[in-house]
């Protein structure tokens, strides 16, 4: 057994069961601990059923996100003309947190709304953080911070991990801090070891997929041995959530957490 805490993130494994059935899934395959964006569409009770039938934790769930195309589909954290809905839409997310006794709200952040200045944006965007920081005081439920990479996410408002740090760090309560996707990090920025030595101090939470493809930890071009041992040695204890689309079934693809995990 892995000395680091892997937790399945259920929109993405399992998908060969209906989302309901993926929380058996997972606990069968050995997940103590779960993450998925969308609660939206079932009651947090339903949810919570299905955690607790199979002795698993919540790690995190996302404020909404638009359809996949549309410029909200990274979500809406950063558009000026937006806050009422922002704001409605997490609280909704820290309900179902609560509810779920998740650790973590994802805020995600959003791409650049079209006609509407980075800046203004951005500013715009941490308003929002610190906003949603406030709210969430005292629930136990801490936020994260996610920088997106530019081929998948054009224009979105988080540009490296140093400036989601950096947004992290004016959020004086405490409860904000950055969601460390490693594939995301890798393609935007590279230099992945050093970029776990100045930036895991600060996350809360860490994501593994494999560039190019975003499938398993070995398939691609990302030194997971070294990547999972650089975590280890930083004394990081969080929670590692698997976001990758397996490459020829979920299970079949598992036996990473043997062959790189320390
Ligand atoms: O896509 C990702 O990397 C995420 O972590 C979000 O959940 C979706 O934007
Ligand atoms: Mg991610």
């Amino acid at each position: 057994m892995s000395a680091l805490r892997f937790d399945a993130n259920l929109k993405w494994l399992f998908t060969e069961h209906e989302f309901l059935d993926r929380f058996a899934a997972a606990a069968a395959a050995g997940f103590t601990g779960v993450e998925f964006p969308d609660p939206y569409p079932y009651e947090a009770g339903e949810l919570r059923k299905r955690l607790d039938d199979n002795g698993l934790h919540q790690v995190l769930v996302n404020t909404p996100m638009g359809a996949k195309g549309t410029p909200e589909q990274q979500g809406i954290t950063c558009f000026p003309d937006l806050v009422p809905r922002f704001r409605d839409e997490f609280l909704s997310a820290l309900d179902y947190a609560v509810a779920l006794g998740a650790d973590f709200v994802h805020l995600v952040g959003g791409m650049v709304p079209p006609g509407t200045s980075r800046d203004r944006a951005f500013a715009r965007y941490v308003a929002n953080v610190a906003w949603a920081s406030e709210q969430a005081a005292g629930t136990g439920v801490r936020l994260l911070l996610e920088a997106q990479n530019k081929r998948d996410a054009p224009g979105f408002i988080l540009e490296t991990q140093a400036q989601a740090h950096a947004v992290a760090e004016v959020c004086d309560a405490g409860n904000v801090g950055v969601l460390l996707d490693v594939y995301h990090a890798q393609i935007d920025e590279g230099d992945l070891l050093t970029l776990l030595g100045t930036e895991l101090p600060g996350a809360f939470h860490v994501q593994i997929a494999d560039p190019p493809s975003r499938h398993e930890p070995g398939t691609g071009e990302v030194n997971f041995k070294s990547v999972f041992a650089a975590i280890k040695a930083s004394g990081y204890d969080g929670w590692i959530g698997c976001e990758y689309a397996p490459a020829a079934g979920t299970v079949a693809g598992l036996g990473w957490r043997e062959e790189l995990a320390p």
